[in-house]
């Protein structure tokens, strides 16, 4: 092409590194990884940190508490009263009505799981429930005693310890008083308990947000081409005859020529030569069975605030010069944080050319149709990630087809741990679960992986 703003895009240098996709620049060999799959996420409010008073928001679902409210008007409830002034200083003890409720009935099950799951109750110490029906409001009441018994981790067990995973970066959560960084202490204090991993703890006063993890693990293969901007590669994360399914559900979209907005109107692109269109992460049930496979593999981002599903079709001579992918400010951004990540799918590849070029890293990227990419366009402090300038090199042979969720950034504190080091990049860590750690705690509980 003679075209001098394109080849300005394309400098040599950069289709140098297109044609080269050295090996060289990858960090280390493929590993073999496992991520937790499946997490409850619970929002804690702490009350105070000496006595620890916590407060779980919502943590019982709708049904659980609809049914229990049910049971309490249908069944005969004992007088519970308690009368040593002790228990209760407003009260002189306690006047109110309750029944006792088995840890596995219809009606508790559910929420006795997910007590045992997110506290790691040892379930044969707990008390049954005790339901108490006072004032006209109905509460779960787990004996005192015992809860604050069985939190204590088991010193030769750690698994038993909460393993609550928390985060903390003030420009991802949209709040109007965010405290600033200096007031984040670095570690909360020791003396509040000793039941708790203490570094979330100060994250946790910031956004209420954790989780935790289960034991259920699924294989995946990731490599890490960049650490700062992060740029990793899920290898074969799609199945063959998922990316079939996608492909022949968007090869019956239409697809438009991509054009770009111009004083004159809207003109076609030529930094981009390719054929787009959207499509909703449930607009069909083929887009929301890849959306729940995406969402049921990262317990530290939240899917549902990525924009729809960008199809991309490039074919010969297309491509797409390197630029970067979060937005110009605006009233959306706004309203739901920039592009902090691109999980780009790969569903076709061309046979020659197409790479993905990350032309300030020296990288290319050639993966195989199932892989995905992923990189963080942003810094923590909400700048640009200078380096994660990208584009898709241009194609020698055949057609190139992927499909991108942009990730706004607003929801996902998840992503960074606590304490936050000022100037630290992104932590990819949580992403890539090292097999080793995995497996040590899988044999710890006593775990069959595999
Ligand atoms: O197709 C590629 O390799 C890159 C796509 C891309 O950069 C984008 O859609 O923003
Ligand atoms: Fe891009």
């Amino acid at each position: 092409d003679d075209d001098e703003d394109i080849k300005q895009m394309w400098t040599s240098e950069v289709l140098e590194i297109c044609d080269n996709p050295a090996e060289h620049f990858s960090f280390g060999q493929l590993a073999s990884f496992q991520l937790w799959n499946g997490a409850d996420v619970i929002r804690v409010e702490i009350r105070s940190l000496a006595p620890l008073l916590l407060r779980f928001v919502k943590f019982g679902n709708r049904r659980t508490t609809e049914s229990l409210i049910e049971l309490a008007q249908e069944q005969e409830l004992e007088r519970m009263n308690v009368t040593s002034e002790n228990t209760s200083f407003r009260h002189k003890g306690r006047r109110a009505d309750g029944l006792w409720l088995p840890h596995e009935s219809d009606v508790t099950l559910a929420l006795f799981r997910k007590i045992e799951r997110v506290f790691k109750f040892n379930p044969k110490a707990a008390e049954n429930f005790l339901e108490i029906s006072s004032f006209g409001s109905t509460r779960i009441h787990v004996d005192r005693a015992n809860f604050i018994r069985f939190m204590a981790p088991v010193p030769s067990d750690p698994v038993r310890k909460w393993r609550f995973r928390c985060g903390c970066a003030p420009f991802l959560t949209r709040r109007s008083k965010l405290p600033s960084m200096e007031s984040i202490p670095a570690t909360a204090s020791t003396t509040s308990s000793d039941l708790f991993d203490l570094t979330p703890l100060a994250c946790i006063k910031l956004n209420y947000r954790c989780y935790n993890s289960h034991m259920n693990l699924i294989p995946l293969r990731v490599e890490v081409l960049s650490k700062n901007p992060a740029l990793l590669v899920f290898h074969e994360f799609f199945s063959k005859s998922r990316i079939a399914n996608f492909l022949s559900m968007a090869s019956e979209k239409e697809m438009e020529e991509t054009s770009v907005e111009g004083a004159e109107g809207t003109v076609k692109s030529r930094t981009r030569v390719a054929h787009g269109t959207w499509i909703d992460h449930h607009e069909n049930i083929v887009a929301s069975d890849m959306f729940h496979h995406i969402q049921s593999k990262f317990n530290t981002i939240d899917f549902d605030r990525a924009e729809a599903f960008h199809v991309l079709r490039y074919g010969p001579g297309g491509h797409y010069a390197p630029h970067y992918d979060m937005l110009q400010h605006d009233t959306a951004v706004e309203l739901v944080g920039n592009r902090i990540v691109t999980f780009l799918t790969v569903l076709k590849t061309a046979q020659k050319g197409g790479g993905t070029v990350f032309p300030r890293l020296g990288i290319t990227v050639q993966p195989n149709p199932g892989d995905v990419m992923f990189w963080f366009n942003m810094e923590p402090d909400a700048s640009k990630a200078m380096d994660s300038l990208h584009g898709a090199c241009p194609i020698l042979e055949g057609e190139k087809i992927g499909a991108t969720l942009w990730v706004k950034a607003f929801g996902q504190e998840f992503l960074t741990r606590c304490p936050m080091k000022e100037g630290a990049p992104f932590d990819y860590n949580p992403l890539v679960e090292p097999r080793k750690s995995v497996y040590d705690e899988a044999l710890l509980s006593g775990l069959h992986l595999f």
